[in-house]
């Protein structure tokens, strides 16, 4: 088994008692080198988990380990991109940069760096940047660091397209050659699809989907047909159309192809028919769990 980049046992955390559970006991495992989807709706606790992992929150109860050890021990393997970027306002893009390779000067990579801040303006201050200017910045402080596990919350929701392309194509080529593991929450799905071999689903502070993102489509399948039973497999969502009825289900075995057209989701139908689905039992995949699959039922 790969090293784990996250470990989380039992983990909950809430931000005073009157205010509930932003996280509610949540396991999973994430191993090294893994380029990871976070996806869930507003308030599903995807910036919780990412500062829980960055060791800038502590847990109210469970634990979660990065990188084989306490998130604190960790920091300087980590970088953590938060939604707010909070970088000095005061200070131009050139001395930001230079700012990152005094705090890092062990492992600082001005070529990666400079990769993504070359179209800024080098010498504009900071607070005098736009948003996606501000969001290259901090991706480039987080790159130049060369972590070995980078947490980016919602790291391309203000960049315009073209941008949002190449940064994500930067991030993609830096996953492969130095094998960095990659968090990234996003709403937007079908960015995901293609660059992200992993898949975490949050959903009410709880993890429902886990694992690598081909194993978890392969689950399951949009089945369209006239016959109702679909047992024994597992309806996320169905809707009947005259009398047709189509779901998406979760396979317990082989779907009968003479009763069904079978087709395989897209990861996108399979995200949002979970999301509009909260009563979908969790899934787990084996490399999520660290052993046997872990499904609603058998939890
Ligand atoms: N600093 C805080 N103080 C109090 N409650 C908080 C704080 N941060 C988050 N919460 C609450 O915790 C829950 C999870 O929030 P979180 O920001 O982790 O969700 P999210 O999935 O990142 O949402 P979004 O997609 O909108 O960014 C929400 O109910 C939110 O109101």
């Amino acid at each position: 088994m790969t090293g784990s980049a996250i470990e989380a046992n039992g983990l909950g955390m809430t931000y005073g008692r009157k205010r509930g559970w932003a996280l509610r006991d949540c396991s999973f495992r994430l191993p090294a080198g893994r380029v990871c989807a976070l996806v869930g709706p507003n308030g599903a606790g995807k910036s919780t988990l990412l500062s829980l992992a960055a060791g800038l929150l502590r847990p109210s109860e469970g634990s979660v380990r990065v990188l084989g050890t306490d998130p604190g021990e960790a920091r300087t393997r980590i970088a953590y991109v938060s939604q707010d970027k909070p970088l000095y306002p005061q200070l131009t893009v050139t001395d930001t940069l230079w700012a990152g390779r005094e705090l890092n000067p062990a492992t600082w990579d001005r070529e990666a760096a400079d990769r993504i801040a070359g179209p800024l303006p080098q010498d504009a201050k900071v607070r005098t940047l736009s948003g996606g200017q501000r969001t290259r910045l901090a991706l480039a402080l987080a790159l130049g660091k060369r972590p070995e596990l980078m947490l980016l919350d919602e790291p391309m929701a203000d960049l315009d397209p073209l941008a949002r392309h190449q940064l994500m194509g930067v991030l993609m080529a830096e996953a492969a050659e130095h094998a960095t593991t990659i968090v990234m929450s996003s709403h937007i799905l079908t960015e995901l699809e293609g660059s992200c071999d992993y898949l975490l689903l949050v959903d009410g502070g709880q993890v429902r989907l886990g694992g690598e993102s081909d194993d978890i489509v392969a689950a399951h399948a949009v089945v369209t047909g006239q016959v109702r039973d679909l047992a024994p497999h597992t309806v996320v969502e169905s809707r009947t159309t005259g009398r047709q009825l189509t779901a998406l289900v979760r396979k317990e075995g082989p779907v009968d192809p003479a009763a069904w057209d079978v087709t395989e989701p897209s990861l996108e139908e399979l995200l949002l028919a979970h999301l509009r689905s909260p009563q979908a039992p969790p899934l787990l995949t084996p490399s999520a769990t660290g052993g046997p699959s872990r499904t609603g039922a058998a939890a």
